[in-house]
């Protein structure tokens, strides 16, 4: 289904509502640090499981003990959309569970 990109002042708004999130003009991006590659894998994991119900994916790096996710909505033409906020929205509540945010 089509969704519309939300508009500079709408992103505005909704990214005062999620600190450590950045928007570089196409997508929304977030960076956590671990306690272990292992906890930053089982992060993944669980980030992965959400984008699966949500139907929307982002780009998941791994790193050591890092994890980076940008997403963009590819079906709005890489611009950011309401769904890239309900995916920031659902990792951030998950976070914490696994020792950041
Ligand atoms: C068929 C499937 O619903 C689409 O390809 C979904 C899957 N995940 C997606 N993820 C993102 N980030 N953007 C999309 O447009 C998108 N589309």
């Amino acid at each position: 289904m089509p969704v519309a990109p939300l508009s500079q002042k709408e992103i505005e708004e909704r990214l005062a509502e999620l600190p450590g999130w950045s928007f570089d003009g196409d997508r929304l991006s977030r960076s956590y640090r671990l306690g272990s590659h292992l906890a930053a894998t089982a992060l993944v994991v669980h980030i992965a499981q959400v984008q699966e119900e949500l139907d929307h994916h982002s780009d998941l790096t791994l790193g050591y003990n890092t994890v980076s996710l940008t997403v963009t909505t590819h079906s709005a033409g890489g611009k950011v959309t309401e769904k890239d906020f309900a995916l920031a929205e659902r990792v951030e509540a998950l976070a914490p569970a696994h020792g950041v945010g």
